[in-house]
């Protein structure tokens, strides 16, 4: 935790009253029984259940002890015991909350189902089941009460765990090679903390009232050892004659119950990050030499990619059947309507999809390497070092609790082995590299401290810490302005030529493909229906999809009194695939042919590729069309 942090907190008054008291309630648990058992324990039977005085502030019990410094010796009991089951419980919480993440999804649902009912049974009632079972006394009430605090707790914990999960830094920490337990510990946890923190710290005040409950019902702490609980249920007995012998334990409960709360509220706002140091692991990318039936500089080969999910009515696979390559330093554009499936043919490459979702490919080469049969650890280190994947949304790619250089040098760390200074150094370098200004002081700097177009160029520098072989950049610039994404988009150009970077950029804006790529893949329901060079978009598209989409773009030449154009009709429902051509409802040439066989993705020659019954038509007819032009 940073001190000018724990500093601000402790300057605001709820975090400076908070920590004041329970420092008080903590100096009391250590000193009281030191300095004041004797009195405690002193019985004078000359005095008997008396009221408040002098001698005695509290009064007295029924052997003449005197109330007030019971309860000031009780602190430590009560506070020791109160601490002990939240520890159990937090510990146990969390293990469970988490073990969807450590034990993969099909484990982390039992566990979930089982927290779930948990969940159901009130609190006390669990305490009680759990102090039957554990017996009475103190050993048997602290793992009572940390164990029916646990489910509140491993709720809360799957719930904050499963929001971070989804969040896009975690994604690149995934591609980076981060393993389960330490994406755990450095990722996810630290972006929960607050909120656990806080809840184990009003955990803590709810314990201590459950042990109050439990050594009043004479369940608990047992004589001749006493709690506040338990000086409760002395003093109740003789609430009308002098109340006070009641008063001064639930007033002790109270505040260090109170105490224990504001302070969690007051150090969760000061909750930072300590991680440890990253083991260096060395991986060398293995050499792309020829392999069946693809050139030798191809970097990335998918062949037949299916990516489905279960649903309500069965399966539903919106990605089905996509096959390209890319060649090294090769940019290649994916364009479609918005549910076309471009976005999990990314995740599939990145390897990032998750349970219930499944993969399926003929052919899914990285680097020659087949993904889908590559061990795991050798899998991530490869992704790792020759892999960058760029998110739509700068503001959720960087983990939010970490310097931004400390991030980019996690990779060169992980996965070239170099000391902490020399990653440090290098993610400076990057930083320059895609033109962050002042990099060494933006290095020290949290994301929230960066630009959206700065984070993104961050995120890109992120990328090239390696030596990355491709880059995948899902919509990387549709969260920025246009200024900033010409930027945004220049930049991956000049990373791409600097060192022979294959680039995959998915978009649903035709023009900026168009603008940045050499081939264009265009996507509809989950296929690939055209596939052609960037220069020949407006001239020798074949397919009518890809025309439809160029024409929905308006350009200088368009009739601002006219309205747009747009795409007939709605896009295909992955759950409901066609029999025939998925575009055919909403084509204008569809015929009988279109309507009852898909057409096959056929290519040309010179590697163009198209999926429609009616593609050498259209050609013909936009060749009788020029040409008629050009007579008039
Ligand atoms: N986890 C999932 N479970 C079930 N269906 C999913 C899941 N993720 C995506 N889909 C569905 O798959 C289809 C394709 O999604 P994808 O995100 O790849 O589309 P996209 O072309 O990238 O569109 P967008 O530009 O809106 O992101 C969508 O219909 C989407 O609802």
């Amino acid at each position: 935790m940073r001190g000018s942090r724990w500093s601000g907190v402790l300057r605001s008054p709820v975090g400076a009253s908070a920590a004041a008291v329970l420092s008080g309630v903590l100096v009391l648990a250590v000193l009281a029984p030191v300095l004041w058992t004797g009195k405690a324990n002193a019985v004078d039977t000359g005095r008997i259940l008396q009221g408040s005085s002098a001698a005695h502030w509290m009064g007295t019990d029924s052997l003449g002890r005197d109330i007030f410094f019971r309860v000031l010796v009780a602190t430590r009991l009560s506070v020791e015991l109160a601490l002990a089951a939240t520890a159990i419980g937090v510990l146990a919480g969390l293990l469970l909350g988490t073990a969807p993440v450590l034990l993969g999804a099909r484990a982390g649902r039992f566990v979930t189902a089982v927290v779930n009912i948990a969940v159901a049974f009130p609190g006390l009632l669990l305490a009680l089941f759990f102090a039957v079972i554990f017996g009475v006394g103190t050993g048997g009430g602290v793992p009572a009460i940390g164990l029916a605090t646990a489910p509140g707790f491993a709720r809360l914990t799957q719930t904050l765990v499963a929001t971070v999960s989804g969040l896009d830094f975690v994604a690149a920490a995934r591609i980076a090679g981060v393993g389960r337990v330490r994406l755990l510990l450095r990722h996810v946890l630290p972006n929960v903390g607050e909120p656990l923190v806080v809840n184990a710290t009003i955990s803590a005040g709810s314990a201590l009232l459950a042990f109050a409950g439990l050594s009043f019902l004479g369940l608990g702490v047992q004589a001749p050892d006493y709690d506040w609980g338990r000086l409760l249920g002395e003093g109740l007995n003789g609430l009308y004659i002098h109340p006070a012998a009641a008063l001064a334990p639930t007033v002790a409960v109270v505040v260090a119950g109170l105490a224990f709360n504001l302070f969690g509220e007051a150090i969760a706002k000061g909750i930072g990050q300590r991680t440890p140091a990253v083991e260096a692991a060395s991986f060398s990318p293995p050499a792309t030499g020829t392999r069946a039936g693809l050139p030798a500089d191809v970097v990335l080969a998918v062949d037949g990619l299916h990516v489905g999910f279960p649903g309500a009515d069965g399966p539903v696979t919106p990605v089905r059947g996509v096959s390209f390559a890319l060649r090294r330093g090769e940019a290649v554009g994916v364009v479609g309507e918005s549910g076309s499936g471009k976005s999990l043919t990314a995740l599939a490459v990145a390897q990032l999809i998750e349970e219930p979702g499944r993969v399926h490919a003929d052919r899914l080469e990285f680097l020659g390497e087949p993904l889908l049969e590559t061990g795991t650890r050798a899998r991530r280190q490869l992704l790792g070092t020759s892999f960058a994947m760029v998110f739509q949304d700068p503001a959720t790619s960087f983990n939010p609790t970490q310097r931004i250089g400390r991030q980019l040098a996690e990779v060169a760390r992980r996965h070239q082995g170099m000391s902490r200074g020399q990653a440090f150094a290098r993610a400076v370098d990057r930083l320059r590299a895609v033109r962050v200004p002042a990099a060494h002081r933006r290095a020290r700097q949290f994301p929230h401290e960066f630009s959206g177009g700065m984070r993104q160029r961050a995120m890109i520098g992120m990328g090239v810490m390696g030596n990355p072989a491709l880059i995948v950049a899902d919509e990387p610039t549709t969260a920025l302005d246009v200024t900033v994404q010409r930027q945004v988009l220049r930049l991956l150009q000049d990373v791409r030529a600097a060192d022979d970077v294959a680039i995959l950029l998915i978009s649903h804006d035709i023009t900026v493909v168009g603008q940045v790529c050499e081939r264009v893949l265009v996507m509809y329901a989950g296929r690939i229906v055209e596939d052609l060079p960037a220069a020949e978009l407006h001239t020798a598209a074949r397919h009518p999809y890809t025309r439809a989409l160029l024409a929905a773009v308006p350009d200088m030449t368009t009739d601002r009194e006219q309205p747009l154009a747009v795409i007939p009709g709605k896009p295909a429902d992955p759950s409901r695939p066609p029999r025939g051509c998925a575009f055919a409802p909403r084509c204008p040439f569809a015929d009988a042919q279109c309507t009852s066989a898909d057409p096959p993705l056929d290519a040309d020659g010179d590697g163009r590729r198209v999926a429609c019954w009616h593609a050498g038509e259209l050609a013909l007819r936009d060749t009788g069309r020029v040409a008629a032009g050009e007579q008039r």
